[in-house]
């Protein structure tokens, strides 16, 4: 008996390959063909990893062994499955010139202080020594113009490299941008999604806003298909949830959650901030009333293999300070500065262990800030 590869591999031109349309010679799936006197060993390797696939090819190859070339053939078929990584489709930001981290803030529900843990983390992380910036995408209600206590300012626009930019109107040291400045306070504006996209690509890279170690996005509460496309346009770095105790607060946390971990989004979520955790009274400072329930934020975290970054108490200084638009983080010696520290050197680990994929200068510039506690600023 005399077999040869050439008449072999004609005969396999007779197979289709599982799944693909196309022979298996034409699909290349034919890796290897020996031929040692009547024995015939045939290597393949096909998408489809089923068993069943693996047994079709083998029976198939055999049996046209046997038919086209001969029938007293020793075949063996060794089948190997292949499968191909699933191309994920994400969609990222071009990455911003000048900007070395861009977390969003964000909360499945509205009015759970979102844009107070911002600007509290944003006014910790300047008191570090860190170039911080906020841009405020909430299009439903922008609020860190107040909280900054620059409601009435107006962002100019400068020349840079012969390019008009937007610059950010700065406050205690911070770069802010908020859809905020473009509506007139009385003025209810309602940011449809194409007109808040293209009014936040400008925010984001038309604006001059020079080096920053951290620029923290006010997300909108939520997650819509705003939300989706606001996320998609930026390279952010890591994501924090804010959530108050209260399960209808946590189920909406654990969507936001779902919504950065998507795989067209997959965006590292940092971890959970629980705001309003208990209430503390001023004159009472050691007491403690869990009014809205305790350990939720905590439980969910473990639940969502996530972090709980702190718990930040529901005081009436925070509310105040909010109003009076100077972030109660900025008064030294306090017990909520150091709750604020704590979450932000919580953040900042959380951002290591992400970036560790990084070039190495980078996750050392951020390795030098974990350790460090609140430098204060000249
Ligand atoms: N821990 C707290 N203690 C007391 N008041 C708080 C606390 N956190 C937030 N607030 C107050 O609750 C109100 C809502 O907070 P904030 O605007 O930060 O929420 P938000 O989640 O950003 O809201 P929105 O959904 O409108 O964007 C503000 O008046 C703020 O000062």
């Amino acid at each position: 008996m005399t077999l040869n590869k050439k008449d072999i591999l004609q005969a396999l031109e007779n197979i289709t390959a599982p799944g693909e349309g196309k022979s298996l010679v034409e699909s290349n799936s034919v890796k290897n063909i020996v031929v040692f006197d009547k024995e015939v060993i045939v290597d393949v390797e096909i998408g489809n990893p089923s068993l069943q696939a693996k047994k079709r090819v083998e029976v198939d190859i055999m049996k046209i062994i046997h038919e086209k070339v001969h029938p007293k053939a020793d075949v063996k078929v060794n089948v190997k499955a292949v499968v191909a990584e699933k191309p994920v489709n994400q969609i990222k930001g071009k990455e911003i010139p000048g900007i070395k981290n861009i977390i969003a803030v964000a909360s499945g529900k509205g009015g759970v202080g979102k844009s107070t843990i911002t600007s509290n983390v944003a006014v910790t992380l300047s008191k570090m020594g860190f170039k911080v910036g906020i841009l405020d995408a909430d299009i439903y209600g922008p609020s860190t113009h107040l909280m900054f206590d620059v409601a009435n300012e107006k962002p100019r626009s400068i020349t840079v490299n012969g390019r008009s930019k937007m610059k950010p109107i700065e406050s205690y040291g911070i770069k802010i941008l908020s859809l905020g400045f473009f509506t007139q306070p009385n003025q209810a504006v309602i940011w449809r999604g194409p007109m808040a996209s293209k009014a936040l690509k400008q925010m984001i890279f038309d604006a001059d806003w020079g080096e920053l170690d951290f620029l923290m996005v006010d997300l909108p509460p939520g997650t819509g298909d705003v939300h989706l496309s606001i996320v998609q346009s930026l390279p952010i770095t890591g994501a924090v949830i804010v959530s108050t105790p209260q399960n209808i607060a946590l189920a909406d946390a654990k969507k936001g959650v779902a919504m950065f971990q998507q795989e067209s989004i997959n965006v590292p979520v940092l971890g959970i901030v629980e705001n309003m955790s208990y209430f503390t009274p001023a004159e009472l400072p050691n007491n403690k009333y869990y009014i809205f329930g305790k350990d939720g934020a905590k439980n969910l975290a473990i639940d969502l293999n996530t972090k709980l970054l702190g718990e930040v108490p529901l005081v009436q200084s925070i509310r105040e300070s909010g109003d009076f638009g100077h972030p109660v983080a900025m008064q030294d010696g306090t017990p909520l500065e150091e709750t604020f520290i704590e979450i932000t050197k919580n953040i900042a680990s959380e951002l290591i262990k992400r970036n560790k994929n990084l070039p190495p200068t980078e996750v050392v510039r951020i390795t030098t800030m974990s350790g460090c506690s609140a430098v204060k600023k000249k």
